[in-house]
């Protein structure tokens, strides 16, 4: 595959938790406006690549790039200026300040003055504006996962790093974050996307790459996903 049009690389990264590996030299790239998302069985190392590329955990070899500009090493606050913004899977809200708050706390990390972007927010997510002074402990479970995407997008991010957003989420909620979904994307927005709904994540991602143990075992596109989904699914356990 041609992968010099990568703006968001991850190259041959390794990371331990003590002496255990759980990658083990993953590479992946991301191009300006495309979708890819990362599947693999729980415990396969998703989160694990996510939080290493954020600068949560450090990683023992490998590099990590966006538009060739390395963020190896990096604070975590110095990965979203640098573009780079993690959905977490526990979407880190602050649970006593208002919606409001927590959105204008986003754009705080890069030093933005936040009014336009707060509108944006606003436009894209009307029920965060209705509850704009709600503490954001009191919002509903698909609620918090809107507020911790728009606070991801308070950011201006180049690429938007998701962490299983439809994960325990009541189904009227999963259409509503794959409809989210499907229009960050049609806004260009670049995004990689780990999700354990695989139906949700292929009928979304361009493009797709499948770790087991801490390796890529598969890559491709998405239509190459949709008509292998039982075989993959059944060698990778997904
Ligand atoms: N803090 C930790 N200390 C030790 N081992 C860990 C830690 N976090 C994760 N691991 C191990 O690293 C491996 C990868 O875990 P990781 O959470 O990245 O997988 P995952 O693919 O995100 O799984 P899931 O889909 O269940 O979230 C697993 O074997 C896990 O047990």
């Amino acid at each position: 595959m041609e992968t010099n049009d990568f703006f968001f690389r991850v190259e041959d990264v390794h990371v331990h938790y003590g002496k255990a590996a759980a990658l083990s030299g993953v590479s992946l790239g991301v191009r300006r406006s495309e979708v890819v998302t990362l599947l693999g069985a729980n415990g396969s190392g998703k989160t694990t690549l996510l939080n290493t590329v954020s600068g949560f955990l450090p990683l023992t070899a490998g590099d990590v790039r966006i538009e060739g500009r390395s963020i190896r090493g990096q604070a975590p606050h110095a990965v979203v200026r640098a573009g780079v913004v993690q959905v977490s899977q526990y979407r880190d809200l602050f649970p006593q300040l208002s919606v409001r708050d927590n959105l204008v706390l986003g754009a705080a990390v890069r030093g933005d003055d936040s009014d336009e972007a707060l509108e944006g927010v606003y436009a894209k997510f009307p029920r965060l504006k209705e509850r704009h002074a709600q503490k954001a402990i009191t919002l509903s479970g698909g609620e918090q996962q809107m507020l911790a995407i728009g606070r991801a997008l308070m950011t201006r991010p180049e690429i938007i790093l998701l962490d299983e957003p439809s994960a325990g989420l009541a189904p009227m909620f999963v259409d509503e974050i794959a409809r989210i979904m499907r229009e960050l994307k049609d806004e260009g927005r670049t995004m990689l996307l780990v999700e354990q709904n695989m139906r949700l994540a292929m009928n979304i991602a361009d493009r797709f790459y499948i770790l087991r143990d801490g390796v890529v075992r598969e890559e491709g596109h998405c239509d190459h996903l949709r008509a292998n989904f039982d075989a993959l699914a059944r060698e990778h356990y997904l």
